[in-house]
């Protein structure tokens, strides 16, 4: 579809209902609600077992369509790349056609658009599984789908799942490289929202124990799991939710695991890169403090309010990769809706949202406690309290 055929739907969308399709190869009838597509991405370092995983979700037998995008680099023309798709049980393949070889790269322009027409085709899947090259850094396709779901796409980034080899991960870990702050097994398992460890044959139970700490310890967010020929149940890689910014559960709950890690397993392991914590009781006075500080660490790449320091090398930089928080919001002595709300911030590299959410049965009512976790590189809790006390003015930040 060329540029100027793609309809606007995007205000119809943002109220999830269609008044009247604009589009006609669309039959969307009055006031059915637009159901998004969940994409979720697979990544992991080489041979961590990302297509076993992929092979074995195509070939078992369930009820949903799910669509695999396999990120492969074979004989075949590089401007198309393989979908399987496996619709209640029965396996079919189509072809994406994509300008550029790689669909990491190539996402950004007509990545997102080629998935859509084929749905149009095909009729709409249950869920993506997209798979990038072992040796990708997820940030930028996740960030490019995140945005993409703001501007009225079908898809939507449901989460990242990352596979690591168990035998092998913590030599990848530890790797220097010159290019980049960063090595990309760190990168991939900083973002995960999902961490499956895969390989535990290879280890013996302390072995595993010590690595899934020594993982836990970069990413303390994400839900982790132990698999032989990466057997997972399906539900940890579909509808996982990561970035649905109007569910304060999730959130409440992950960063009370943050807090039971930290309390058994606190060092850190030669890399620099770590989940940190901030925690404060105040209700904040006013949104914009909290806005800049973010931004000032997101983009600038500096702790907020430190004297810039001379000779700055890169090696000290901070860098942020994922970032999510649940926050109190600001008094408003006209609002009637009670305990329940929260302000929900949820970002990836250097975009991040904040909206307002709510906390549903699950989540402790009574628990006032505001928490903005990072994961990232140089991320000092010590300045980062600090800093942040002073920016946004709230008392007793730990
Ligand atoms: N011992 C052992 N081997 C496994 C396990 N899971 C997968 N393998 C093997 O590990 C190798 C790599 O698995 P793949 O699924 O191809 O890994 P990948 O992540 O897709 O690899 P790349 O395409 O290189 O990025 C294959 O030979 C698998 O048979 C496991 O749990 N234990």
């Amino acid at each position: 579809m060329a540029d100027d055929e793609i309809p606007d739907l995007v205000p119809a969308l943002e109220t999830g209902i269609v008044d009247e399709p604009k589009l006609s190869s669309v039959s969307v009838a009055k006031d059915e609600p637009i159901r998004k597509i969940p994409v979720t991405i697979v990544t992991g370092f080489l041979g961590s077992g990302k297509t076993t995983l992929l092979n074995y979700i195509l070939t078992e037998k369930h009820e949903k369509k799910i669509a695999v995008i396999l990120n492969e680099f074979g004989e075949s023309s590089d401007i198309e790349k393989s979908l399987s798709i496996n619709q209640e049980g029965t396996l079919y393949e189509e072809w994406l056609e994509l300008r550029n070889g790689c669909l990491c790269c190539s996402v950004k322009d007509n990545g997102v658009a080629a998935i859509e027409n084929l749905m149009e085709k095909r009729g709409k899947f249950d869920y993506i599984l997209l798979e990038t090259s072992g040796l990708a850094d997820p940030g930028p396709i996740a960030s490019m789908f995140w945005l993409d779901d703001g501007l009225g796409s079908d898809l939507y980034l449901d989460g990242i799942v990352t596979l690591v080899d168990a035998k092998h991960i913590r030599e990848y870990m530890k790797e220097k490289k010159e290019d980049t702050l960063i090595n990309e097994a760190l990168k991939q398992i900083a973002i995960a929202d999902r961490i499956v460890i895969n390989k535990k044959d290879l280890l013996n139970d302390t072995e595993l124990q010590q690595l899934q700490n020594d993982i836990r310890d970069v990413n303390a967010l994400a839900d982790i799991l132990q698999t032989e020929r990466s057997r997972i149940p399906l539900d940890f890689v579909l509808d996982i939710q990561a970035y649905d910014i109007h569910n304060a559960d999730t959130l409440a709950r992950q960063t009370k695991k943050i807090e039971e890690h930290s309390s058994v397993h606190a060092h850190s392991v030669g890399h620099d890169v770590q989940t940190i914590c901030i925690h404060f009781d105040q209700q904040l006075n006013t949104l914009e403090h909290l806005e800049s500080w973010i931004q000032t660490l997101l983009w600038e790449k500096e702790i907020p309010g430190e004297p810039e320091q001379e000779n700055k090398d890169d090696q000290s930089q901070v860098v942020v990769l994922r970032l999510k928080g649940i926050v109190l919001p600001p008094k408003d002595n006209n609002d009637t809706s009670g305990d329940r709300k929260r302000l929900i911030i949820q970002g990836v590299q250097d975009l991040y949202d904040i909206q307002e959410g709510f906390a549903h049965e699950q989540t402790d009512i009574n628990d006032k406690t505001s928490k903005i976790v990072l994961i990232g590189k140089n991320l000092d809790k010590k300045r980062l309290d600090q800093s942040f006390k002073k920016w946004v003015q709230v008392e007793n930040v730990y």
